[in-house]
């Protein structure tokens, strides 16, 4: 039996009417900083207090996209009846999120894209090594490879599950494909996203230059420790 938006709690709708703006909005953000061509990239959000999340409906360009039409999922992936056409397909890596989503409970949102410097460094299934203080402060060290896997079931999402539990990065490339970003919600994994491209972009430039400088551990440790407790605003946004 197949959920229905219109039946769950007055709360909950509104809470998905939220998500689906703030989702929706974000996906402007992977055009605005250049991280997509076409299609491919996607931006989902965990419903607070639900067992549901937000996605992009696979293929539709990104100047078409409207609140509306992101589409309602649980945490297994499937779509709810959300209010959508029934026809309306959520993103191709709706399962790869929905994995990080059950398996990652402090993650709300996940982001994937193939933006050109990180997937080079996916091509080669090489971490981009932490050259950088801005590396440091938002990823705490490399920005880590994961396992190669076919888009389909839920290999991706426990490639990217495996690799992140072992490292700080919110960032990881996965092999021969491109990064997926997780943060506390969508926002945040839109910034892991814009950041991985462009830290993968200037230590490949660098490296162009020759071997770029690692930062030793405690100093990445510190500027990790100012950058996520001290830096900005400490006012709750
Ligand atoms: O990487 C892939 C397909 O290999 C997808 O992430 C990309 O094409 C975006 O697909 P969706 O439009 O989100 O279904």
């Amino acid at each position: 039996m197949n959920i229905a938006l219109t039946e769950l709690p007055p709360e909950v709708q509104a809470s998905v009417a939220e998500t689906r703006e703030r989702v929706a909005a974000l996906h402007a953000e992977l055009t605005r900083y250049e991280l997509v061509v076409w299609t491919a990239g996607n931006v989902s959000e965990r419903v607070p207090d639900s067992d549901l999340f937000v996605i992009k409906p696979s293929g539709v360009s990104y100047d078409a996209l409207s609140a509306e039409m992101m589409v309602v999922c649980t945490l297994d992936g499937k779509k709810i009846d959300d209010g959508t056409p029934a026809h309306l397909q959520p993103s191709s890596d709706t399962a790869a999120h929905a994995y990080v989503y059950q398996h990652m409970s402090d993650v709300g949102g996940v982001v994937h894209t193939h933006s050109t410097y990180a997937t080079a460094w996916a091509a080669r299934g090489e971490p981009v090594p932490c050259a950088l203080t801005m590396m440091a402060d938002e990823f705490g060290g490399v920005i880590p490879v994961g396992p190669f896997a076919l888009i389909g079931d839920d290999s991706i999402g426990r490639g990217i599950v495996e690799t992140l539990q072992e490292s700080r990065s919110p960032a990881v490339l996965m092999r021969n494909h491109g990064p997926f970003t997780i943060g506390k919600d969508a926002r945040a994994a839109v910034k892991a996203a814009v950041m991985c491209e462009e830290v993968a972009r200037t230590v490949h430039i660098s490296r162009q230059l020759g071997a770029p400088d690692r930062i030793p551990q405690a100093d990445i440790d510190r500027l990790y420790d100012r950058y996520q407790n001290v830096y900005g605003q400490r006012t709750t946004q």
